[in-house]
């Protein structure tokens, strides 16, 4: 049998949960996820599948490396794990298979190895014809992505690539290194220099949370976005409806840290306003249905402070919306 040449370095785990059962009308995400091995992925005879069908395949970065230099409270190395924990009880309802290809780990400072090998993972699991979702660790998971996605045929082929962050922050940061804070202008460098624009939009930013050269930044790089306090559902549907019209494929990425404190306490920076899951969910729909998603991530889940795991589960349901 072929087995995963990835650059993982943890083989995926048998994921767990409540057993009712082994038909699939008892079916959860535990019963139903397998590790991700090529053969079991490759692309039907007759054709790309669409976005809303194709298999999802799972990986997940440990990595709190990045909170760690952007000063934040460390933790997110744990969260891949615990989103698993949390995704596997949940009802299956999916018409699509998801696989697990297992973690890419950071060892020690080793980020911007560890975002490379991420990201050519993302880039060979994109090219198989998969839907690729990263489990995060800190926001520094979204330049790992972008490297996966930047690197893949779809985009190489010319496709119009779309960023939308679900964030109470920029992270453009212009720092002496990369961390949590930095990787979309890292993507806005990267996108320059291979003769492109990077298309970025962002969803819950806290005027409160981003300094003036954030600001200043972000209309330099003509970044679309909307505040935390201007997201009603109408506003927020107009807003992705209107960044999705322009792009090919998107890469979306949820900062957890968007929605309030009270629904994900689990984060290095708890939003004392954020956005609400409703509206962070109708996102998640609206996205799914554009079948334009190219890839997703989870970031900031932080479960040293995760009470009850409720940001675990919040990111589980986000996913599993996603993924239906
Ligand atoms: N990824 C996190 N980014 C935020 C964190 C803010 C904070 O710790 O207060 C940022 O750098 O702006
Ligand atoms: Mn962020
Ligand atoms: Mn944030």
């Amino acid at each position: 049998m072929e087995t995963s040449t990835l650059p993982v370095d943890v083989r995926p785990v048998p994921w767990t949960g409540r057993f009712d059962g082994d038909g699939a009308e008892h079916r959860r995400w535990w019963q139903a996820v397998s590790p991700y091995a090529p053969h079991l992925t490759a692309p039907a005879a007759d054709g790309e599948p669409s976005s809303r069908t194709r298999p999802a395949v799972v990986v997940g970065f440990c990595s709190d490396e990045g909170v760690r230099r952007n000063k934040g409270r460390p933790g997110a190395v744990a969260a891949p794990a615990a989103i698993r924990g949390a995704l596997g009880p949940l009802a299956y309802h999916l018409d699509r298979s998801v696989f697990d290809a297992g973690d890419v780990v950071v060892e020690g400072s080793a980020l911007e190895d560890g975002q490379q090998r991420a990201g050519t993972a993302v880039s060979e699991l994109l090219d198989a014809g998969n839907l690729t979702v990263v489990l995060g660790g800190g926001h520094e998971t979204a330049f790992a992505s972008y490297l996966g996605v930047a690197g893949s045929s779809a985009v190489a082929s010319g496709k119009r690539l779309g960023v939308l962050n679900l964030d109470a922050h920029f992270d453009l940061r212009d720092a002496a290194v990369p961390s949590s804070g930095t990787p979309f202008l890292q993507m806005a460098r990267a996108e320059a220099a291979a003769g492109r624009e990077l298309h970025y939009a962002v969803v819950g930013i806290s005027e409160a949370n981003n300094t003036r050269t954030l600001f200043d930044t972000a209309h330099r790089l003509g970044v679309k976005y909307l505040l935390d306090e201007d997201c009603s559902a109408e506003a927020v549907e107009r807003f992705v409806a209107s960044f999705l019209a322009d792009i090919d494929v998107l890469y979306l990425t949820i900062d957890l840290d968007v929605l309030p404190a009270a629904t994900a306490p689990g984060v290095s920076a708890p939003a004392a306003y954020g956005v609400s899951l409703p509206v962070i969910n109708a996102i998640c729909r609206q996205v799914a249905a554009s079948g334009k998603l190219l890839h997703l991530d989870v970031a900031e889940l932080n479960p040293e402070f995760d009470v009850d795991s409720r940001t675990a589960k919040v990111a589980a349901r986000l996913v599993n919306t996603l993924l239906g």
